[in-house]
């Protein structure tokens, strides 16, 4: 089963996904972008580049993230394991939706979400559940620092306005957490739901 954490910088992810860990020791904990291949290096250095061109960047991440299914994805799960991903490609959808849409350069596109979904259609692997921290872009943007050129809350608000297209779309796969709450409340909510659904899931 294929499980991805998805949010807003600063809403939490990382924390919950390390805390899963103790929970799960039999879990694959994984990431995107990846920090454990040069196409993730790659990622990073446009990251730290506010110059980026938008759709190249968009590339660089999907590229990323095709190796990591090959790599890692794919054989945890024909394995039969439980994969637990600190964010995936809804990441894309909404972030690269977000500065497709902003960009300076008119790409000719003319739903960049939209886009880049498509370019994920024929090759990737869809979640079984996606557990989303939801948190507003403001204390987002707080909590991560403002660190690097995606953790502005401006840029935030486009971010959570994708999520909440594909939340939209596809209801029965997100689950919503209100990262508002203490650490521990939201680990706890977290943990259930993650229960809940593989005991429906071993009870089938
Ligand atoms: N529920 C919470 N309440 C308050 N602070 C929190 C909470 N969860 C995490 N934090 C703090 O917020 C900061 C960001 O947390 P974390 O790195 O887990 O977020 P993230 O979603 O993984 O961020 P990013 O996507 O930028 O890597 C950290 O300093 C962390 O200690
Ligand atoms: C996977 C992915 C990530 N991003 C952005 C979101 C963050 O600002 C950075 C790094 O991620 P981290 O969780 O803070 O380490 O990259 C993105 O724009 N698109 C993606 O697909």
């Amino acid at each position: 089963m294929l499980v991805t954490l998805e949010g807003l910088d600063g809403s939490g992810k990382t924390t919950v996904w390390a805390a899963l860990q103790e929970r799960y020791p039999d879990a694959v904990f994984t990431r995107e972008p990846t920090d454990d291949s040069w196409y993730g290096e790659a990622v990073y250095r446009s990251i730290e580049d506010d110059d980026a061109d938008s759709l190249a960047e968009l590339f660089l991440y999907t590229a990323d993230h095709a190796a990591h299914l090959t790599r890692v994805i794919d054989p945890a799960l024909e394995r039969g394991d439980l994969v637990i991903s600190d964010r995936y490609s809804d990441s894309r959808f909404a972030y690269q939706g977000a500065t497709l849409a902003n960009s300076e350069r008119d790409y000719g596109l003319e739903d960049p979400l939209e886009y880049v979904v498509d370019v994920h259609e024929p090759f990737s692997i869809t979640p079984d559940l996606t557990i989303y921290l939801d948190l507003d872009p403001e204390t987002a943007a707080e909590r991560a620092g403002a660190t690097n050129k995606f953790e502005h809350a401006d840029y935030l608000a486009d971010v959570q306005a994708n999520y909440e297209r594909l939340i939209e779309r596809e209801r029965d796969r997100f689950v919503r957490v209100d990262a508002t709450q203490d650490p521990d409340a939201v680990l706890e909510r977290v943990e259930t739901v993650l229960e809940q659904e593989l005991e429906e899931r071993n009870g089938e």
